[in-house]
């Protein structure tokens, strides 16, 4: 009973995606991809790039077949159920839907159904739903081992007219176009169940696969055959496939029952045929265009998914034959095909909102009622009588004749009052469904108001009750604000002392916080100190290490400084001898030429007293002419010293220069000289001190090692005297023990045992003397060795010491002669300079009174004076 309940509660319309591959075509023009199928999420996304923006739209659905999906994959997972539904009973349509092209065919039919069933009844991969449905069918049925009836129909439905693809005559085009005028296209009946009929349809019954398989092919061809005739298209005609299948069951009573169940299989037109017919309705009405079935399909889904009052069967063919398939008994599925293409897109979006809408189309599935066979047997044989009553009053023409214009319009008359009883019964419908809604709606406003009349007297008394206690209340409610005062007071009071706490908790966490840093800093320069401490440790070990390679390197730049110190002292002595040797050619130069300047003089002279002894003994009168003369030839003599003096002047100028950078030099030279002994000097100290250190450490190490030696040797020696002190008193007890049992063997024995001993004794003491002997040698070897070095590293340091204070004392000393001669030669040539301008302005003056001889003899004297000058007498203080 509930197994019946559930099975007939609403269930929704169940909607399958599928996508096909791209055609070669696509592949071709390398046509951008739009869609994209997740299978597994079952959902469907589309990419849409509108001003340059990508939106993306997901839609979702009951199930999702990608464009790698396989015929069997859909077919398993999605048909078996809805055919194993049939073969229970129920009435199950499916439906393809889509775009031209986008596989609805394919889906419905596959390209191998021609090819029949393969080897040992297998279908070909490609094979569609119909095929698979067919042998689905049949081997459930044979496997069942029941008796069973199954009749299939196959019709076109094209321009609102349908067309019997099963019917039997040969097709040509003049007959084809006959039968199209004259035969009236299969019109359709109510069945008197709810249901229609297609009055005149081919019921074909088939008794295996194979046979379906036949038929289906015939019905194509047909179908092919009548595009090709009257230049249609598939994509604009609908094809209905259906099977039945009648089951005969056996009740536990023996009765026998027969189960009924159907299946529509719809390959629609294509979808875009909708906008196309709405777009140009008027001429596409004339051109047969419209297709009125994909129209009404839409309004119907759309007038279900939005519940409105009147659904529009009525309105197509289509509509009508499907009827119970949307929003009634039947279970449906609808397959939406489409493109991956970009090219397909508005038509794809256009397919997908369609199926999503139609998702929300709910159906009451209901088993077919199983009916008795004998109801079945009497039905068929109203069925049979009905015929044969048609065929004979055919045959005897004893029916009611009447014209075909007026059958006609009778018919039509007929069809548009069915078609308006139709519509009055599914108001009346309607109405008595909401007759009974309102009535269960006034039913339960009823007991709305008794239960609201019982609530209120209850009330009532709680009312009371609630005053009462609202009294009452009202003395606590007073006791309680006095209460709630006391303790709001509480609270915040409570509350200023939590603040205060958290202000000081907050000071406390700083005050941590700051430790907490201090502590860190701390800790990390504790860290760096210790680093600091392992690097200076390392670099003290570095130093010693250094230290040893750097007294090398000390010795020999000592060597080497000692060997530079010569060669300088070398050059000074060069420089000087250079000096002294310019300065003799100089002096030489200067000699020679006062020489030759006093010859001349002298030939002056010679030749004034000659003028002087001529006219001596003549007159007076040519006094004045002498006097002339006289002038004349001071004046030639002053012009000479003049020239002398600035010769004398020049050399003078020389010799200062030549002396200035001299000095400079040798200033420099003894700057240099000083600071690098005074370097020197420096480190030898150090030098000397660390090896001093170093030398007593071995001194002080080597004592030690005396003292340890000879410690060692006196435990040895003691530990022998101890040995054998216990080995004689222990030889003694043995001896008194065993004396009197064994006196000759232990005498020579002790005899034998003291001999070893004793030359053992005499070997350890030997040994022993050796080790010490060899020690002491040692030692005093590196007493001796440390001293010398000691001593010699001593005398060494003493005579660098005074090999630098020595050559520093040198060059001093030298220096400072240098510096003497300097002064002296400076003292002398300004001396001669102030002596030669003093004599010639001596001279002029000594002219000009007439008193020439006394200055002549004067400068005899003079002249006399430079010579002994020049001849390095001792220096000449300066004359005025
Ligand atoms: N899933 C698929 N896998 C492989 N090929 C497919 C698939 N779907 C469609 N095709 C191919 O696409 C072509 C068009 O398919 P089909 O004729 O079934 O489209 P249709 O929607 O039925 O078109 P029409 O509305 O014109 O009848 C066929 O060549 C078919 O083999």
């Amino acid at each position: 009973m509930s197994s019946r309940h559930d099975k007939e509660k609403s269930v929704n319309v169940q909607v399958l995606l599928r996508c096909r591959p791209f055609s070669d075509d696509e592949l071709r023009n390398n046509a951008p991809q739009v869609i994209t199928c997740n299978d597994y999420q079952r959902e469907v996304a589309v990419t849409q790039n509108i001003a340059g923006k990508q939106f993306d739209r997901v839609y979702a659905f009951d199930k999702v077949f990608g464009p790698t999906a396989k015929q069997k994959e859909l077919y398993d997972q999605a048909i078996i159920p809805i055919v194993n539904e049939v073969l229970e009973g129920f009435n199950c349509t499916i439906f393809a839907y889509g775009q031209t092209g986008t596989g609805k065919t394919y889906t419905m039919e596959g390209e191998c159904r021609r090819a029949k069933s393969g080897p040992k009844g297998q279908l070909p991969a490609d094979a569609g739903v119909i095929p698979r449905a067919v042998k689905q069918i049949f081997d459930t049925l044979e496997r069942q081992n029941t008796e069973y009836s199954v009749k299939i129909t196959f019709l076109e439905l094209y321009n609102e007219e349908i067309t019997d693809l099963l019917a039997p005559e040969e097709i040509s085009k003049a007959a084809f176009e006959d039968k199209q005028k004259k035969a009236l296209p299969l019109n359709l009946m109510e069945d008197g169940k709810g249901g229609v009929l297609v009055r005149g349809l081919e019921e074909e019954i088939v008794t295996n696969a194979s046979e379906i398989f036949s038929l289906l092919e015939r019905g194509s061809a047909k179908r092919r055959t009548a595009e090709t005739l009257l230049n249609k298209q598939s994509s604009r005609s609908h094809s209905l496939f259906s099977i039945t299948i009648h089951i005969k069951e056996a009740t536990p009573e023996g009765e026998e029952l027969i189960k009924c169940g159907k299946l529509n299989l719809v390959d629609l037109a294509g979808s875009e045929n909708i906008s196309r017919s709405g777009a140009k309705e008027g001429r596409a009405r004339e051109a047969g265009e419209i297709n009125k079935s994909l129209l009404t399909l839409g309004r119907v889904i759309t007038a279900l998914v939005e519940h409105l009052g009147h659904v529009p069967y009525r309105d197509s063919k289509l509509t009508r034959l499907l009827r119970d398939s949307l929003g009634g008994r039947t279970k449906t599925c609808i397959i939406a095909t489409v493109s991956p293409s970009v090219h397909c897109l508005e038509e794809t979006l256009s397919t997908l909102d369609y199926a999503h809408r139609a998702k929300s189309i709910k159906n009451r599935p209901e088993v077919n009622q199983k009916m008795m066979k004998s109801t079945l047997i009497k039905d068929l044989y109203g069925e049979i009588d009905r015929l044969k009553a048609e065929v004979y009053a055919a045959r005897e023409k004893v029916g009611v004749y009447i014209p075909k214009d007026r059958y006609q319009q009778e018919e039509n008359e007929r069809k548009a009052m069915a078609d308006q009883i139709e519509q009055m019964n599914a108001s009346l419908e309607v109405n008595h469904k909401l007759i009974s809604d309102l009535q269960q709606n006034y039913d339960s406003e009823l007991q709305h108001s008794a239960d609201l009349s019982k609530k209120l007297e209850v009330t009532e008394k709680c009312l009371d009750h609630t005053s009462n206690l609202l009294s009452t209340t009202k003395e606590d409610l007073k006791q309680a604000q006095y209460n709630l005062n006391e303790k709001d007071y509480i609270i915040s009071e409570q509350k200023k002392a939590e603040n205060a706490l958290t202000h000081q908790t907050y000071v406390l966490r700083s005050d941590l916080e700051q430790y907490t840093r201090d502590n860190t800093s701390l800790y990390s320069k504790i860290a760096r100190g210790d680093k600091l401490s392992a690097t200076n440790r390392s670099v003290v070990n570095t130093f010693q290490t250094d230290l040893a390679s750097k007294l090398d390197i000390l010795s020999n730049t000592l060597n080497a400084s000692i060997d530079q110190q010569n060669m300088h002292l070398k050059s000074v002595e060069d420089l000087c001898q250079s000096y002294v040797d310019s300065h003799d050619k100089a002096t030489s130069e200067l000699k020679k030429k006062i020489l030759a300047s006093k010859s001349l003089y002298m030939s002056h002279m010679e030749a004034f007293l000659n003028v002087v002894l001529v006219h001596k003994a003549s007159a007076n009168g040519t006094l004045e002419d002498i006097s002339s003369l006289s002038a004349a030839s001071c004046c030639s003599l002053d012009q000479l010293l003049v020239c002398v003096e600035g010769e004398a002047q020049n050399i003078f100028n020389d010799i200062h220069n030549l002396l200035t950078i001299h000095r400079s030099e040798m200033t420099h030279f003894t700057q240099e000289l000083r600071e690098s002994f005074q370097i020197s000097l420096d480190r030898t100290k150090e030098m000397s001190t660390y090896i001093i250190g170093l030398f007593d450490k071995y001194v002080e190490e080597t004592s030690k090692l005396h003292s340890h030696s000879n410690n060692t040797h006196e435990a040895q020696m003691k530990s022998i005297e101890d040995f054998q002190m216990v080995y004689e008193e222990q030889s003694k007890s043995v001896e008194q023990k065993l004396l009197a049992e064994i006196s000759s063997l232990v005498s020579k024995h002790i005899t034998r045992q003291r001999e070893l001993v004793g030359v053992r004794l005499s070997s350890l003491g030997d040994a022993a003397r050796g080790n010490k002997a060899f020690l002491d040698e040692h030692t005093s070897a590196m007493e001796f060795v440390t001293k010398d070095a000691k001593r010699k590293w001593e005398t060494f340091a003493e005579q660098a010491e005074n090999d630098c204070k020595a050559g520093s004392s040198f060059s001093a000393a030298k220096h400072s002669r240098m510096e003497t001669m300097l002064q002296e030669c400076n003292g002398r040539s300004h001396m001669l300079l102030l002596t030669i301008s003093a004599e010639s302005k001596l001279l002029k003056l000594k002219h000009s009174s007439g008193l020439q001889l006394r200055t002549t003899s004067n400068m005899n004297w003079k002249l006399h004076l430079l010579e002994l000058w020049l001849k390095k007498t001792p220096p000449i203080t300066a004359r005025t």
